[in-house]
């Protein structure tokens, strides 16, 4: 594709596999170098101003971004600041392009955030070594932030990113009003199944319950994670009371499904016990409150003969 025939803000290399550049720069020379230099190794995605490149930012999520500094509208510096203020966008690192070379700017520059600096005529060997290495450091961090974030054993997400979550999703729901839902699931006589199957059947079963609890869930906002030893939870934003019943019941089925023989239960099979709560959040409240409502009607489900969600 020729650079003029593309459309601002087009896709010129879609493959969602590779990493993401995005160029933000009115000039097409430059965004055509770039794009000659980096279209092998990377979905090269492209924006002719300020506003477009948030935008797309938002869209794409890349994962580097070089910004020319002077811009119609909003310009390299302001765009940064804004990036920088998004939680979900602040880790993409900028590296600005400019024009010529000026100390003052550059201090500006690296003070708004950005990784680096790139200067005007464009040298491709340069260019080439610093976006890599700033893209190298990018994805490994990204990889460990990913680690830090899962549970070993299961796969899901930990109670860390259960905890990051439940807060992030408090304020967008607070902020929209709209429905936060929480369903604790707590696997049954898991010390019996344990002491009588041994601690790496026990672990099998984890996995087994994860697998179930993550195929109850629908909709990529939501998140199932694990919580505790044989703990977890599921967090659905935007979903009211009345939503919930289908994703327990379905959560249900798949335990029922996995049909797994649990001699020390009067049921003869493992089961769980689920407890709910939802509520619109207001930001005088914390998401103890959400939490604690779920826990207490667990315990009910527990008390009441397990096997059984409670609201
Ligand atoms: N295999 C295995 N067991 C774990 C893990 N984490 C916690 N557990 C076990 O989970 C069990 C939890 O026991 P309890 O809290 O008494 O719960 P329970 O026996 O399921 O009782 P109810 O919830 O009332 O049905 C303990 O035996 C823990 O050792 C783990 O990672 N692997």
């Amino acid at each position: 594709m020729r650079l003029d025939e593309a459309e601002q803000g087009e896709v010129l290399t879609p493959k969602r596999e590779k990493p993401r550049l995005l160029v933000v720069d009115d000039q097409a020379v430059n965004v055509r170098l770039i794009y000659d230099l980096f279209q092998s190794e990377f979905s090269v995605f492209m924006a002719t101003n300020g506003e477009m490149g948030l935008a797309k930012s938002r869209e794409i999520m890349p994962d580097i971004i070089l910004l020319d500094v002077v811009m119609d509208g909003l310009n390299g510096y302001d765009l940064c600041r804004q990036l920088k203020a998004d939680e979900t966008l602040k880790h993409i690192p900028v590296i600005f392009i400019t024009g010529q070379f000026n100390e003052e700017d550059e201090v500006y520059g690296f003070k708004m955030g950005a990784v680096d600096f790139i200067h005007k005529p464009i040298n491709p060997v340069i260019t080439r070594a610093r976006v890599m290495t700033h893209m190298q450091h990018k994805l490994q961090a990204d990889i460990l932030r990913n680690i830090s974030m899962l549970d070993g054993l299961t796969n899901i997400a930990n109670r860390r990113h259960f905890n990051a979550e439940i807060e992030r999703m408090w304020r967008n729901c607070a902020r929209e009003q709209q429905t936060l839902s929480l369903i604790i699931i707590d696997i049954d006589y898991f010390k019996q199944y344990n002491d009588h199957y041994g601690h790496l059947a026990g672990d099998s079963v984890l996995r087994k319950v994860a697998e179930s609890v993550t195929a109850a869930i629908k909709r990529p906002q939501d998140l199932a994670a694990r919580v505790g030893g044989e703990e977890f939870a599921l967090l659905l934003p935007n979903t009211p009371e009345e939503n919930l019943c289908a994703v327990l019941e379905r959560l249900f089925t798949n335990i029922r499904v996995c049909d797994i023989a649990h001699d020390k239960s009067p049921l003869g099979k493992l089961s769980v016990s689920a407890g709910c709560s939802s509520v619109i959040p207001k930001n005088t409240e914390d998401t103890s409150t959400l939490y604690k409502r779920a826990d207490t009607a667990l315990y009910r489900a527990k008390q009441q003969g397990k096997n059984q969600y409670v609201f």
